[in-house]
């Protein structure tokens, strides 16, 4: 177990807190690289799965880091027991311990050849459901799958939100170059009635598959959705027996499921020990299966199994995931760095941040350990980003010369899916992947800036000064060599192993989302109270003040 006790008691995190005092002023990346031209070769990790196709390399020398505290950083991870926090997720034991459930979305994708045995309900039957996912996806995407006029299936819609739609939304965009593309997929998650009517608008009843993805099938978003899906669906239909043909279900809960009119052969099992947000490698992946095919998804699995077996038996000081999570804490926690942004330079990665804002923030947005005792420190960091090169021409200039330090790490791939114009724009768009990070950590010196200006230089200070870039802004680049299945599988798992790290360390528990509940249950409260303004009791001033004006004002 994490020893779950606040992070200021180790002694390392003391240590830390000296070291950034005393050398904080003397951690300038422009006088570190001058000074050990081996820097890169010392702070660069690659990782290379058995598939040749699956291999990163991780360069973290453009942090504000020495070896004195990088190898503080690492003894605050031992301090904090991660290693033996990370065996007992990869053991089943109950990491969760305010919902006492294992976290196993590491079983997920786990061939069944390597003897990975464990008594968990569920465990067993991972692959019965895989093999459920290969023929059915199969059978979808070789059109023998009818729907109830004997026409194939061409539009894919999933219903659900949070973990039960951002993966598979962040995967099937990241993989749209093997997707089948006579087969469209859609993504309903939003309760604003706009999400599923504009969709809606694009299907056709007969050729129409509705995959209902959530876990505890009872969000009331989701619910609601299928619930108009079906009706859409069936005023075209009629007969009921016809939603057999056109819906299916991704759930752990069987009763639900069926209560709503899915039979249990056309639900995709899953199980409480897999976090809603780490739970596209399950059934929650149909959609994926579907738009890439089952060999791809499998794929996906074996890259994120590939950087799991990194993860258990690499040494902390090679561990990528212990590396990025332990710099991520150097700044979060002791520059008081509030953001961590995420920018990659591939535009199939386009919604990678926003698959980690749930992943991260969902998982590490907490202040208070495992035992209940309030944290005296920063704990998860916020997530936000967007593809490159078009982050630069949005938010990159408060990241070059604001007053925030935001910590960013670059991905890129070193081959383009697309290498249109001979290569030209892949070559463009890597240019400025390398040049970002040397750009914010060596920035532009006022000397430099009044040479490049000449006479008037002298003439207008202003522009002088606003011309200089401060640098010494951290960040780590991720090559990886090409985005196929297993790079995108590797990738998501070295971020979900980096959170993992981050939680064990500020002894949080990362697999509950209590702070989700208490809008939930005011909402439903309010939904009974918005018939009539006599109906609107029990709130402050503000809150009844804009129910009334609602009321009143609404057609
Ligand atoms: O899959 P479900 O049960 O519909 O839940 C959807 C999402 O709601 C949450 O519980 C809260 O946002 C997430 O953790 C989860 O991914």
């Amino acid at each position: 177990m994490s020893t779950g006790k606040p992070a200021t008691q180790y002694q390392a995190w003391k240590k830390l807190q000296q070291l950034h005092s005393s050398k904080s002023s003397k951690l300038v990346l422009k006088q570190l690289f001058a000074n050990d031209p081996k820097r890169f070769s010392t702070f660069s990790e690659e990782f290379k799965a058995s598939s040749p196709d699956v291999s990163l390399l991780l360069d973290y020398s453009k942090n504000l880091i020495d070896d004195e505290v990088l190898s503080t950083l690492f003894d605050l991870a031992r301090e904090a027991s991660v290693e033996s926090f990370r065996d007992d997720m990869f053991a089943g034991k109950h990491i969760n311990t305010s919902e006492d459930r294992a976290v196993l979305h590491v079983a997920l994708r786990n061939p069944p050849t390597n003897g990975f045995k464990i008594d968990e309900e569920g465990v067993d039957e991972v692959e019965g459901v895989l093999k459920h996912i290969k023929e059915f996806s199969d059978s979808v995407r070789s059109g023998e799958w009818k729907g109830y006029t004997g026409k194939s299936i061409d539009t894919v819609v999933n219903i659900g939100i949070g973990g039960s739609d951002l993966g598979p939304v962040m995967v099937c965009e990241a993989l749209k170059h093997y997707s089948k593309r006579d087969l469209k997929t859609h993504f309903v998650s939003n309760i604003d009635g706009t999400d599923l009517a504009e969709v809606l608008k694009l299907c056709n009843t007969e050729t129409t598959l509705f995959i209902i993805a959530s876990k505890t099938f009872t969000t009331q978003e989701t619910i609601t959705n299928a619930e108009s899906a079906k009706a859409w669906f069936l005023e075209q239909a009629k007969d009921q027996s016809h939603v057999a043909k056109h819906f299916v279900a991704l759930s752990t809960n069987a009763k639900a499921v069926t209560a709503f009119g899915i039979s249990e052969s056309n639900m995709f099992a899953f199980w409480d020990w897999v976090g809603g947000r780490y739970s596209l490698w399950s059934a929650i992946g149909l959609s994926i299966a579907l738009s890439i095919g089952f060999k791809n998804f499998q794929e996906l699995l074996n890259g994120a199994h590939e950087m799991d077996k990194h993860f258990k038996s690499t040494p902390l000081e090679q561990n990528l995931p212990v590396i990025l999570a332990l710099v991520g804490i150097w700044y979060n926690d002791f520059y008081g760095a509030q953001t961590q942004a995420l920018l990659p330079y591939d535009q199939y990665l386009k919604k990678f941040a926003d698959y980690f804002q749930q992943g991260d923030m969902e998982s590490n947005g907490k202040s208070v350990t495992k035992d209940g005792s309030r944290v005296d420190y920063e704990t998860g960091p916020i997530i936000w980003g967007q593809s490159g090169t078009n982050g630069q021409h949005a938010f990159y200039q408060l990241i070059h010369q604001g007053t925030k330090l935001i910590p960013a790490d670059f991905l890129a791939p070193v081959q383009t899916l697309n290498p249109i114009s001979g290569g030209k724009h892949h070559e463009i768009l890597l240019s400025n992947f390398f040049a970002q990070p040397e750009a914010l950590a060596f920035g532009k010196t006022e000397e430099e800036v009044r040479k490049e200006l000449g006479a008037e230089a002298s003439k207008n200070a202003a522009l002088v000064k606003s011309k200089i870039f401060e640098g010494n802004k951290p960040t780590n680049s991720i090559l990886f060599q090409k985005l196929t299945p297993g790079t995108l599988g590797a990738l998501v798992a070295l971020y979900e192993h980096k959170i993992h790290v981050q939680g064990a360390i500020w002894g949080i528990n990362s697999y509950d989302q209590m702070g989700v509940e208490l809008g939930k249950v005011l909402a439903k409260n309010i939904l009974k109270q918005l018939g009539s303004e006599s109906d609107v009791q029990g709130h402050d001033s503000s809150t009844t003040g804009l129910i009334h004006y609602y009321q009143k004002n609404r057609k």
